[in-house]
């Protein structure tokens, strides 16, 4: 009998740069897949016994490590940020390149050493990364969870500042922040639950080296 294969992957910005890969890779979802106004979110694909998901970018990461997909495509943010021991993430994928970084107000940074600090209140949408981050090196970190626009936090004086993900850093210029230090490099990962790879490693060890040679032949 054929293994059946559960494969999610993230809506939103990867979701176009996925699309090659997981070509170049030899999946072909059906024609639904790519349209952003279908309402369906399983989807079959040219490959037999392999579906793909498409859920929002950190709960990827929950499907992979609960079992309910088997493989996934998730940034290092989202891996970072959950730490979930159940998730193997053998393949940098090349693509989602961006970066974590804490960000305030340009005329606060005019006078500001990131190296004085001891205490600071950041908006995010990673506090368990921005918590480790600073508690290694011993600066003890506030974090107000956001889901998105986290630029308009020191604005509205919600917090003074924000980690968030930069990528042309367009946003931050935007909304009048600058870096002022960098917590981590993003890409996205080829990402696949420990105990399915060990079920069905005859059918998910060959699509490892297909994403290898997939994101190497980028
Ligand atoms: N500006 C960017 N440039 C490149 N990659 C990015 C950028 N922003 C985010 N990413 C990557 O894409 C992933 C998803 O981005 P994000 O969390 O902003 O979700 P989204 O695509 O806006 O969708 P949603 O918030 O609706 O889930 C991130 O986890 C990160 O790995
Ligand atoms: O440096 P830039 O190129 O401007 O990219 C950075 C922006 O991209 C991401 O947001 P996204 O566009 O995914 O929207 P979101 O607010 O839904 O997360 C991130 O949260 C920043 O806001």
């Amino acid at each position: 009998m054929k293994t059946e294969l559960v494969f999610a992957i993230p809506k939103g910005r990867i979701l176009e740069e996925a699309l090659p890969l997981l070509a170049r890779a030899g999946i072909e979802p059906e024609p639904a897949f790519a349209d952003e106004s279908s309402r369906a979110l399983q989807f079959a694909t040219n490959v037999p016994g392999l579906s793909l998901i498409r859920v929002r970018a950190f709960d990827v990461a929950t499907f992979v490590a609960h079992g309910a997909a088997d493989l996934g495509i998730a940034g290092n943010d989202v891996l970072m940020e959950f730490a979930y021991s159940e998730i193997y993430a053998p393949v940098d994928l090349g693509i989602g390149h961006c970066r974590l970084s804490v960000a305030e107000p340009a005329e606060m940074a005019a006078g500001d050493d990131p190296r004085s600090w001891s205490h600071v209140r950041v908006a995010t949408k990673y506090p368990n990364l921005t918590s480790q981050h600073f508690a290694a090196r011993g600066v003890q970190a506030e974090c107000v969870k956001l889901n998105g626009a986290m630029e308009l936090a020191p604005r509205l004086g919600l917090t003074q500042r924000i980690v968030d993900l930069v990528s042309s850093g367009r946003t931050l210029k935007e909304n009048g922040l600058v870096e002022v230090e960098k917590i981590a490099d993003v890409t996205s990962r080829l990402i696949v639950n420990r105990a399915a790879f060990k079920t069905k490693a005859a059918a998910i060890a060959p699509w490892i080296e297909r994403f290898r040679e997939a994101a190497g032949a980028a």
